[in-house]
């Protein structure tokens, strides 16, 4: 049935804040087509059903969209859960989890085996996307004993890793496949050990490896502030030299995602962003749309390494 054409227009006119969305993302689509996103999903933000669901409905959108998501999950708040079920007792130091022999177990179990599995199914609701792994399969991630740095002195820590070197083969090989790869943030050691990562670390390891054109860590924050926890000014942008002098400044869970961004950027990764995973779809607003939120870290202007200099804000 046609309709007068006043009402015509009225509809038309009241479904075009619709259209300038999407022609607002077009550039960012152009620019992205085929790029490789690694996003780092963690912490608080997967203690929240609502949050996971957006989450994959993001990833989904990438996917559909044309960019290659790789997700690399970490889970310490289930980790937390399932060692206090079982009466052991979390204990962090310098930020890093204090990992037994029988805490590895469980962080095995819950990340590989409950928080992986749980989110590969969120993203194969929208297709036959998502595999899952750890950095154990494939030698994808080879870790290193490290220690915790405790005023400067080196403390055991017991079965936590670096990351030494990433063979990315198997990655590449799904996304070639047009699959989606969710990594735990477990690796194996050369000595025969099966070591825990951090996950931010481990993102940011990965994304080097792929040579990925972003690397995206959502967190419980706004971003980096610039004055914690004096005020809640965040740090929009900022270079990976300004970023190397601020961090002796950070504190605990934010020193090893800053490092992993820097480790990412001096890597020869375009942007390393630090988004806030509690706003709902903040993947898309960030990736697709003018309104740039978090922080974003930049190579240096001089910085040669990376693979290409386009590094602003704007496509
Ligand atoms: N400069 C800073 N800016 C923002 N957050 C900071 C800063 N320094 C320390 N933090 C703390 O780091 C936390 C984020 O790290 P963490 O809890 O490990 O996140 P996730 O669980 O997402 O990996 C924030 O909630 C905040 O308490
Ligand atoms: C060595 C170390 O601390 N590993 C972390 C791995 C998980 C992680 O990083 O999880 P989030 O991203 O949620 O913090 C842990 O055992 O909690």
């Amino acid at each position: 049935m046609r309709t007068s054409g006043t009402a015509e227009q009225a509809r038309g006119h009241s479904a075009l804040p619709k259209a300038q969305v999407l022609i607002e993302a077009l550039p960012w689509l152009a620019r992205f087509h085929g790029a490789t996103v690694v996003l780092k999903f963690g912490g608080n933000a997967m203690v929240d059903d609502a949050l996971k669901r957006a989450f994959a409905h993001d990833v989904a959108f990438l996917r559909f969209a044309g960019l290659k998501p790789v997700v690399v999950h970490g889970g310490g708040p289930q980790i937390n859960a399932h060692l206090d079920r079982l009466g052991l007792a979390s204990e962090f130091t310098g930020g890093l989890r204090v990992t037994t022999p029988e805490t590895m177990d469980v962080v095995r179990m819950v990340l590989a085996g409950q928080v992986q599995r749980e989110l590969v199914g969120l993203l194969n609701e929208y297709g036959p996307f998502a595999v899952g792994m750890t950095g154990e399969d494939a030698h994808t991630m080879t870790a290193r004993k490290r220690h915790a740095l405790v005023d400067g002195q080196p403390v055991d820590i017991g079965l936590v890793g670096d990351i030494v070197r990433v063979e990315p083969g198997a990655v590449r090989a799904l996304l070639d496949d047009g699959r989606v790869p969710v990594v735990s943030s477990i690796a194996r050691g050369e000595d025969g050990h099966v070591y825990n990562v951090n996950a931010d670390t481990a993102a940011a390891a990965l994304a080097v490896a792929l040579r990925a054109e972003m690397l995206v860590v959502l967190t419980d924050v706004e971003g980096l502030y610039a004055d914690w926890p004096n005020s809640e000014e965040v740090i929009s942008r900022l270079t990976a030299s300004e970023l190397e002098a601020l961090l002796p400044t950070l504190s605990s869970g934010m020193v090893p995602k800053m490092e992993g961004c820097l480790r990412a950027v001096r890597g020869g990764v375009n942007t390393a962003r630090v988004l806030d995973g509690r706003v709902q779809h903040s993947v898309l607003l960030e990736i697709f749309t003018d309104e740039g939120i978090g922080t974003m870290v930049v190579p240096d202007e001089d910085d040669h390494t990376a693979p290409t200099t386009a590094t602003e804000a704007t496509p």
